[in-house]
């Protein structure tokens, strides 16, 4: 994998998505040498991660030998105004800023920046720990082939990588993919509740939670066929699964709950834009 820019990798922000992300870039053979930290507090598993990595989580990033080659910008949106100004003042000319924030535009984070900087605005997933995530990017009009490159091979790294055109498609993409992984844990969650519901211990719940969400996720990921065509093979004609699909797929089931849970994302993440 080559990682072809000059200058420090900034990660503003070592929390649980820039701290996956991280720890999925070093795994792949980025060189925690070029990475630089800005975190206060980081959560104990990425703090442990930057002390393996010999890299320090500096307070605040002020004496850069060269300007970051990527600045990857990864705290809350809620508090990106307050951290992002002093941020931008270490980007140089050939900096290029990665957002992973949910909502915030590409023009919120060109305001801080000098006129033609370049910008991408990126929506991962926490799969990305494990070189299972998907990143959509979607970039602004400064940011070159060799830029997408650059990013490209930085979310690639970790998952599989998107371009949309169309920011304001990047609502929804958070919606589904950045947010999605929660709904898969919540479904693994349920099962292991109605497991215990239906006379197993918790341990065995759990692990029958676990291995049934994963098998079936790694299925899909494997197999040529479609997740409709997957479910249907696991559904004997008037058998077990036919009865508690009955249950799922009824008019109020599934479907309509996640499409009024995804539509609630959406609209949350228009709301961090503002
Ligand atoms: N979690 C996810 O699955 C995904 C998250 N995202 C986006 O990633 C971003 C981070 O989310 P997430 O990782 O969940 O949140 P976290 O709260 O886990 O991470 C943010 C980190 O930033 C730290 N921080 C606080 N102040 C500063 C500062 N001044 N400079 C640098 N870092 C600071 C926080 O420390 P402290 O906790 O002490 O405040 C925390 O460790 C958000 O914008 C979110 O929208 C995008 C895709 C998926
Ligand atoms: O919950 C959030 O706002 C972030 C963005 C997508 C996943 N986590």
């Amino acid at each position: 994998m080559s990682f072809s820019f000059d200058g420090p990798l900034l990660l503003v922000g070592a929390g649980k998505m820039g701290g996956a992300l991280l720890e999925g870039l070093i795994a792949r053979g980025f060189d925690p040498a070029r990475v630089r930290v800005q975190d206060p507090s980081p959560p104990n598993d990425v703090a442990a991660l930057l002390a393996r990595h010999g890299i320090a989580a500096e307070a605040r990033v002020e004496n850069l030998p060269s300007p970051p080659g990527v600045v990857l910008a990864a705290v809350k949106p809620q508090m990106m105004d307050a951290v992002f100004p002093a941020v931008a003042a270490l980007a140089g000319p050939d900096t290029l800023v990665v957002s992973i924030a949910a909502g915030r535009t590409l023009e919120s984070f060109e305001t801080h920046l000098a006129p033609g900087a370049a910008v991408v605005r990126a929506m991962p997933n926490t799969p990305a720990a494990v070189g299972r995530g998907i990143t959509v990017c979607v970039a602004n009009e400064s940011v070159t082939p060799a830029g997408r490159a650059i990013c490209e091979a930085l979310m690639s790294a970790v998952g599989e990588v998107a371009w949309v055109e169309d920011e304001t498609l990047m609502d929804a993409v958070t919606a589904i993919s950045g947010s999605g992984p929660a709904y898969v844990f919540l479904l693994a969650e349920c099962l292991a509740k109605a497991a215990v519901a239906v006379g197993l211990d918790g341990a065995l719940a759990r692990q029958l939670a676990r291995a049934t969400v994963s098998g079936a996720g790694e299925l899909l990921a494997q197999s040529d066929l479609d997740a409709a065509q997957l479910r249907r093979n696991v559904t004997s004609p008037g058998g077990t699964t036919a009865a508690a699909l009955d249950v799922l797929m009824a008019k109020g089931g599934m479907e309509d709950n996640l499409r009024e849970a995804v539509v609630s994302a959406v609209v949350r993440s228009r709301e961090l834009a503002k």
